[in-house]
């Protein structure tokens, strides 16, 4: 079965149903990532900070040489992590990244989180002073941004868009941007399911993509989600990205186990109907769970 696409803000197209990149082992993730696009995913998200873009991009040159599928078939996220965000480290980052990844362009290059540290080279790390606390530096999103708009304008990406941006954050960058962000990327599942944010982006036009949809296995033992499953004889993984991409969202679960990685794309055959989705609705008013908290990551709190 084919992948749903949804239509961005620039007319290009999103495949609904991707896969995610964080914490696949470099050894695994080569693998991973060819079962993936063997299995119909077509939507592989990456990150410069994941230090696995080289293995990623051992199996993008094996899909193309091999024409398990042509290019312009995937869609390509990476995104520019904290260190990266002054002006000259931009063009840089992304190049290095378009190296790693094998690739010519990106479809969508984010800016990863609305906050920048001091420059730690290729190394990713992040600058930790010897206080302990996290080297933060004062480099506005519209510096940073300016330079994401140049990328476009030299063909290395088609799209840009950001990741972990709050309704400020975004009414700030759309109060200059001469290109509009295409899409965010944010935890969403349902118990973080970013009503104001969903509804502001559907107003502005920008897409929102779930990352963490599975919510780190904190769903197994949620009676109602469990209930549903059975109903629609699906896994709950199932469930919960189809909850989201029924929602318009597109999802992103990762996992570097073939079965998993097989299971977790059999949501494409199946529908849950207005009144399941009503009761996986209500589930943040039993439950609320943040998995990637800047606050507990880097003693900074972004999010409302
Ligand atoms: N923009 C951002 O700031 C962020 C982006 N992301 C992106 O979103 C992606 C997904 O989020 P992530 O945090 O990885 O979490 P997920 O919600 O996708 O959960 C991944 C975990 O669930 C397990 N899993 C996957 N499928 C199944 C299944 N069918 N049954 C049981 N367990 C399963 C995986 O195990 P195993 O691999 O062992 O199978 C892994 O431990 C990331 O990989 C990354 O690409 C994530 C966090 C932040
Ligand atoms: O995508 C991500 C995965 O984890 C990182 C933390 O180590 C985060 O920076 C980021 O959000």
């Amino acid at each position: 079965m084919s992948e749903p696409k949804v239509t961005l803000n620039n007319n290009k197209t999103i495949p609904l149903l991707g896969f995610g990149t964080w914490k696949a082992e470099p050894n695994v993730v080569e693998e991973a990532v060819k079962t993936a696009v063997k299995t119909g995913y077509r939507h592989i998200d990456c990150a410069e900070v994941y230090a696995n873009q080289a293995e990623v991009g051992a199996a993008f040159k094996y899909i193309f040489d091999n024409k398990v599928v042509a290019r312009e078939e995937l869609f390509i996220t990476s995104k520019l992590y904290n260190t990266c965000h002054e002006k000259d480290k931009v063009l840089l980052h992304c190049k290095k990244t378009l190296k790693d990844l094998n690739l010519e362009y990106l479809d969508l290059y984010l800016i990863h989180w609305p906050i920048a540290f001091e420059y730690t080279g290729d190394s990713m790390e992040d600058p930790v002073g010897e206080d302990g606390q996290i080297k933060f530096i004062p480099v506005p999103i519209r510096e940073t941004w300016e330079e994401m708009e140049k990328l476009v304008g030299l063909g290395l990406v088609k799209s840009i868009g950001v990741s972990n941006f709050n309704v400020q954050a975004l009414q700030d960058l759309l109060s200059y941007a001469k290109i509009k962000p295409v899409a965010n990327q944010v935890e969403l599942h349902p118990y973080l399911p970013q009503a104001n944010l969903k509804s502001y982006c559907d107003k502005k036009g920008i897409h929102l993509t779930a990352y963490s949809p599975l919510g780190s296995g904190a769903f197994v033992n949620d009676p109602i989600v469990g209930e549903i499953a059975s109903t629609y004889k699906k896994s709950i993984p199932n469930i919960l990205c189809r909850w989201a991409i029924q929602k318009g969202f597109s999802v992103i679960p990762k996992s570097s186990t073939p079965a998993r990685i097989q299971d977790n794309f059999n949501i494409l055959d199946f529908t849950i109907t207005d009144s399941d989705m009503t009761k996986l609705d209500a589930l943040s008013s039993t439950k609320k769970l943040r998995t990637c908290d800047p606050t507990y990551f880097w003693g900074i709190s972004i999010f409302d």
